[in-house]
């Protein structure tokens, strides 16, 4: 299974450095042997307004196009983003419950429940973010983290739903900081997801990545319990991606 390597831009590029920053990335990422010998999935997730662009730059290549959110329904919802909107312009992967979500905007595992099942139904692929808020032990963080998973993704299973689930596990306390988590509690965290996300029978090729003040020289030190990462802050300059294409050419 190739490793997935991408990045969330937020809110922190307009229009013309999305668009600079996503040529510069996907041009690296069609060149890199890493991807083009099919052994890094790179994505990237734009805001909304961005995702008609960074879709047609990637069209051709390996590179996945996401959002940052989703409605779960269609209809009287002022302002809201549907799961199908969202692949008729070009998106096959669909962020749920970034922590920046849960703390600023009030989510909850019951609307990323929903949130999943709708872009499920929809044919896309949920990149579901769970992670604990305070910093403890590792014990303590798989618990939460698969009490968080189970009630994600409890709608979709309810409704016999079935394909590709990527989990990222980002603890709050590790997202825009100095350093990321411990390599040890990601490791141990993202292996009890790991487990849980494989006995709920989604697709081969879902996956447990972890996010959170990543950059290069983690990657070796947390796969294959990782199965790629979720980069931030770090991926704002394309040399440091290109960088973390290299170190997962050397580990595959
Ligand atoms: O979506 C990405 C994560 O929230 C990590 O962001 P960060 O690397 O800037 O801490």
């Amino acid at each position: 299974m190739p490793l997935l390597i991408g990045t969330s831009l937020k809110l922190y590029f307009g229009r013309e450095r999305t668009s600079t920053w996503s040529r510069a990335v996907i041009e690296d990422c069609r060149t890199h042997p890493a991807v083009s010998e099919g052994r890094v999935e790179p994505f990237i997730v734009p805001s909304f307004l961005s995702i008609p662009e960074v879709a047609a730059l990637a069209e051709g290549t390996p590179v996945l196009v996401g959002a940052q959110d989703v409605h779960w329904e269609e209809g009287p919802y002022t302002g809201e983003v549907s799961a199908p909107q969202l692949r008729d312009f070009g998106a096959t992967l669909v962020e749920i419950g970034h922590a920046e979500r849960r703390r600023l905007f009030g989510e909850t595992d019951e609307t990323a429940a929903r949130k999943v099942r709708a872009v499920l139904a929809a044919g896309l692929v949920p990149l579901l973010c769970v992670g604990e808020t305070e910093r403890g032990s590792a014990a303590a963080a798989a618990l939460a983290g698969i009490t968080q998973l189970a009630a994600s993704l409890r709608l979709a299973l309810e409704d016999g739903l079935s394909g590709r689930v990527i989990v990222a596990y980002e603890p709050v306390w590790a997202i825009g900081v100095a350093e990321p988590a411990p390599d040890a509690h990601i490791r141990a965290v993202c292996t009890a997801l790991r487990i849980e996300l494989d006995r709920a029978g989604f697709a081969a090729d879902s996956a447990v990545i972890y996010g959170g003040s990543a950059g290069p020289g983690l990657l070796g030190r947390i796969a294959p319990a990782a199965q790629g990462l979720f980069l931030g802050r770090s991926a704002h300059d394309p040399r440091a991606m290109r960088r973390i294409l290299d170190e997962a050419l050397e580990l595959t």
